[in-house]
Formats: structure tokens, C-alpha cells, sequence
């Protein structure tokens, strides 16, 4: 077990989709790994009334279904701790919530830390917050926002401005699981430790970076929340522009959480407002046959973009970024294209030469080379090399997990900060008035509209090439 805290966990919205695929899996991962602190309790909250033991049943069945099944033993170790208080919480009403915590807070101790994880939907965090003051349940503890916190730069301010009334700065965690990637957290690992890469990240090598993410998931079982969110708002102004972030910042002025998450929310403020014609809004087919997608709906489910961080070390540098549901292929990949050589012992410009970064799963480190043909003669050929990193050591994880332990040892280094949400939404603003592109149908099964491979560099996407 670690030397954390002792820790009540409250889980909002305990019973839903994020907690059952995300937050309750990530916790038990924390438990197995004896990540947690030696003492805690987990309270789930909701508007329904949940005995304890159906609550622990519940997580039963979502860790079979989502996570790792329990052995019995841990199981025996783990369930006792899960707890939950319905009746909902309200600024007016706080249901079962507020005695509950007194009395874990009780039984673990005065120093408990108290962690608020508020997996709810966003028209619910105002509330929440709010009620959060009422109840007097602030005060020294921690908060975690999940995405989207806010939908434009007005709605994040007033947002923010609320949250500020209630938390300081340094209790709020604001998630974008993009950044709990190990893959993601090796882009800076890679190029910070390494003088072969670290001397080569910025314009005088690299001529393109593509941000790739295409989907073949569907939104069926969300359209009510896809419909009023759309890929640019649900990927592109939050994960997309986060791992641009990492990609593009300066060098921190140390390793230490706060100035990592400096130098990355900094640079935000960097991106130029995105131009509406270096902008692809894509629709696919059979969308609007969805249940519960009107017949006119005109939000995307597609983007690319074109995007210009205005600094030294990447002027002229094009970082072009795509995403997409019901795509012909899936992937997360981060790809920096360098620029052909001086000299004759290269492709001929035909092919790229690449470092580039696959950020699902346990993530792996990619390479496309020249090298010499083995044989007779002194010429070019390529290589791909791949790194898989959990081939490094054991024990990667997964982003939840990754996360939720960062908040629960107070690391905010992989947390955004409503400075660099602002400046990511100042460089979105563009999309979100009259000057917003039309959206262009694309077939179900294929890379989204042609209108999008425009926007790319000589080599197209890269991952249409594969
Ligand atoms: N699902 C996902 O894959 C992802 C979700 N997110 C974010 O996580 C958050 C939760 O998403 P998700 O779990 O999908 O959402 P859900 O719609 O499943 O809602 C979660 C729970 O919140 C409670 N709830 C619903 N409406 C309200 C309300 N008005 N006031 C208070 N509580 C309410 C409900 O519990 P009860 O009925 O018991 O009160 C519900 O089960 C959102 O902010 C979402 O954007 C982020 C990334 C991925
Ligand atoms: O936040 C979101 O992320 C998922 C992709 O995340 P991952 O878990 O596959 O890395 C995306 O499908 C979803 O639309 C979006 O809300």
C-alpha cells in the first residue's frame, strides 16, 4: 500500500457511462496495484436511492464487464470500502451525501483528504460547485471537472469564475485523458532526455506534425450528447489541441508538476485562431437516420484542421489535425515529419522520414528511416522501426488509472488550467460563429471528405499511406 493520505473518494454520477467504463475500473487498478492509500472509502452519489450492497454489486459488475474481475480476496479487501449516498446533491438538498462523509471522515481520521470527482454531465458542475459551498464542503479538499469544462470562452469564464468563488486554483483538477497517456507522456520524456531528439524539435527540421485520430466507433449509444457536441467541440478544441500542447511547448524551467504544466498550457496562448478555410466539418452518411439525431442536424462528426502556433521554434511549421467517428480506420497517432536532407543519399523526397507516436493503448514509439539497401550497391531504402512500450517494462497504465492517482497525490503536471482552456477556445472561437464551414457528407467506412487531404503537406495523411 502506498504512503498516501487517508482519502474519501465521492464519486458524482457513480452510476453512469464514464464511471462504469472509466473511473471505477481505474480505481479498482489503483487497489490491485496497492496504489491506494492505506485507508480510504469511496462514496457514490446519485439521484436514485442505492443501498451500499447493491452499489458493491454494481461495481462487481462493472469491473467484469470493464475492468479486471476481482479475485475473491481482493474483492473481500476491496467491497467493504464502497459506500454509497443517494437522494442527489443539491444546493438545496443535499440527500445522504453530507452526513456520509462526516462519518467516513470520522472513521479515517481528521487528516483525511477529501476528493470531489464530479463524473457528471457538465450542465450538472455549476450546480454541483454550488452546492459544494452550501454544504460547506470545500474547504481544504480537491475537485475533479471532467470534459468539456465549458463549450466556448464565454461559457468556460463563467464556468471558471463560479468554480473560483468555491476552489482555489490548486484544488481544482480539470481532466483531458489525452494527457494520461503513456504514449503522451513519453512525447516529452522522448525529448527531453534524449540530445538526438531534443536538438531536432523545431522548424529547422520538422516540416509538418499531424495530430491523427480517426474513429470507426459510432456515437449510437450517445447521440443525445453527440448531437449538442460535435467532433471539433468532443475532440478537436480539447484532445487534439492538448497533445499539439505537448508537442509544442518550450521547454519547462523544471520537471517539477507546475512548470510542466506551465510550459504546456503556455504555449496554447501560441495558437493562432484557426481559419475557417484551412477548416474540413464532415457529417457521415446514416448519420441523421440515428435515433435521436434530428433529420437536420448539421453537427459534425468530423474535422481536420490546419493549425499555426505562432512561436520561434514552429513558425511556418503546419500542425495539421483530424479526427473522425465511423471512419475506415482507427488510431491515435502523432506523427512529425522531417524535412528531406541536403544531399543525394535520401528517398529522393519520396517518402518521409518519421518519429511518430502511437497513443492508444500502451502506446508505441514509430520511426520511419533511410538506410542503405543491404546488397552491392549504395542506395536508399526505408525501415520502419517500432517500440513498443510495454515491452520497456511492466506495468503501464491505463490514462484513468494514471490520472486519478496523480490527483490522488496532489501531481497536476497532466491537468489543464482554465488559462490554457482559454486560449485553446480563443483559437477555436472561429468555428463557433457565422464563418463556421458548412458540413460536407462523407461515406460511412472511408477517411471523411477529400476536401481534408488539401490540407495536409507533400506526403497526404500519413496513416492513408499504411
Ligand atoms: N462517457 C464517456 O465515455 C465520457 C464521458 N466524459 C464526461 O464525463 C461526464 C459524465 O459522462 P457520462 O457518464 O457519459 O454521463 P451520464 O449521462 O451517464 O451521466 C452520469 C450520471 O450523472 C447523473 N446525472 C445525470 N444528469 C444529472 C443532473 N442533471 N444532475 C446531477 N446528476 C446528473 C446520473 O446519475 P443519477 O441518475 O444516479 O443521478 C448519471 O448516471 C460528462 O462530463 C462527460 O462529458 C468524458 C469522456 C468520456
Ligand atoms: O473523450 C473522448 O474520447 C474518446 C476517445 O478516447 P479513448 O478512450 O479511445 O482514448 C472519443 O471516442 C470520445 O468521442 C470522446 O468523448
Amino acid at each position: 500500500m502506498s504512503d498516501l493520505p487517508a482519502t474519501v473518494f465521492v464519486l458524482y454520477g457513480a452510476t453512469g457511462d464514464l464511471a462504469k467504463r472509466m473511473v471505477l475500473p481505474a480505481f479498482f487498478d489503483l487497489y490491485a496495484r496497492g496504489l491506494l492509500p492505506r485507508r480510504w472509502k469511496l462514496v457514490g452519489n446519485g439521484r436514485g436511492d442505492v443501498a451500499h450492497e447493491d452499489f458493491r454489486g454494481h461495481v462487481h459488475d462493472v469491473l467484469t464487464e470493464f475492468g479486471t474481475v476481482p479475485t475473491d480476496e481482493q474483492w473481500a479487501g476491496f467491497a467493504p470500502d464502497l459506500l454509497f449516498a443517494g437522494g442527489g446533491f443539491r444546493a438545496e438538498d443535499g440527500g445522504q451525501l453530507p452526513d456520509l462523509i462526516e462519518q467516513t471522515r470520522a472513521e479515517l481520521g481528521a487528516d483525511a483528504q477529501l476528493i470531489h470527482y464530479l463524473a457528471v454531465p457538465p450542465s450538472a458542475f455549476a450546480p454541483t460547485t454550488e452546492a459544494l459551498r452550501e454544504h460547506d464542503l470545500a474547504k481544504g479538499t480537491k475537485v475533479v471537472f471532467e470534459k468539456p469544462y465549458g463549450t466556448s470562452l464565454e461559457s468556460l469564464h463563467e464556468l471558471d469564475a463560479l468554480v473560483h468563488t468555491v476552489f482555489d486554483e490548486e484544488q481544482v483538477f480539470r481532466i483531458d485523458h489525452f494527457l494520461g497517456k503513456e504514449a503522451t507522456q513519453n512525447v516529452h520524456m522522448l525529448r527531453f532526455a534524449n540530445t538526438m531528439v531534443s536538438r531536432v524539435w523545431d522548424r529547422s527540421s520538422i516540416e509538418e506534425v499531424q495530430i491523427d485520430v480517426p474513429e470507426t466507433l459510432d456515437i449510437a449509444d450517445r447521440a443525445a450528447f453527440y448531437d449538442a457536441t460535435g467532433a471539433s467541440l468532443d475532440m478537436l478544441v480539447t484532445h487534439l489541441f492538448q497533445v499539439a500542447a505537448e508537442v509544442a511547448m518550450e521547454p519547462p524551467t523544471s520537471f517539477a508538476p507546475e512548470d510542466m504544466q506551465l510550459a504546456r498550457e503556455s504555449v496554447i496562448s501560441a495558437f493562432r485562431p484557426l481559419d475557417p478555410a484551412d477548416v474540413v466539418l464532415g457529417q457521415f452518411d446514416g448519420y441523421r437516420q440515428t435515433e435521436g439525431i434530428a433529420d437536420d442536424s448539421s453537427t459534425d462528426t468530423y474535422v481536420a484542421a490546419k493549425l499555426w502556433v505562432d512561436t520561434d521554434r514552429w513558425r511556418d511549421v503546419p500542425f495539421v489535425l483530424r479526427t473522425g467517428k465511423r471512419l475506415q480506420g482507427g488510431a491515435q497517432r502523432l506523427s512529425l515529419l522531417f524535412r528531406t536532407p541536403e544531399g543525394p543519399l535520401h528517398s529522393a523526397g519520396k517518402v518521409p522520414e518519421v518519429l511518430a507516436f502511437d497513443l492508444e493503448g500502451s502506446g508505441r514509439i514509430l520511426m520511419e528511416l533511410t538506410v542503405k539497401a543491404p546488397g552491392p550497391d549504395f542506395v536508399p531504402s526505408e525501415v520502419d522501426h517500432v517500440l513498443r512500450l510495454d515491452q520497456v517494462a511492466d506495468g503501464s497504465m491505463a490514462p484513468y488509472t494514471s490520472l486519478i492517482y496523480d490527483v490522488l497525490r496532489g501531481d497536476r503536471s497532466l491537468f489543464t488550467s482554465s488559462i490554457g482552456l482559454a486560449a485553446a477556445f480563443t483559437a477555436f472561437a472561429p468555428l463557433l460563429g457565422p464563418e463556421r464551414p458548412d458540413v460536407v457528407s462523407y461515406p460511412e467506412g472511408s477517411w471523411g471528405p477529400a476536401a481534408a487531404d488539401r490540407l495536409t503537406g507533400r506526403f497526404g495523411w500519413l496513416l492513408a499511406r499504411e
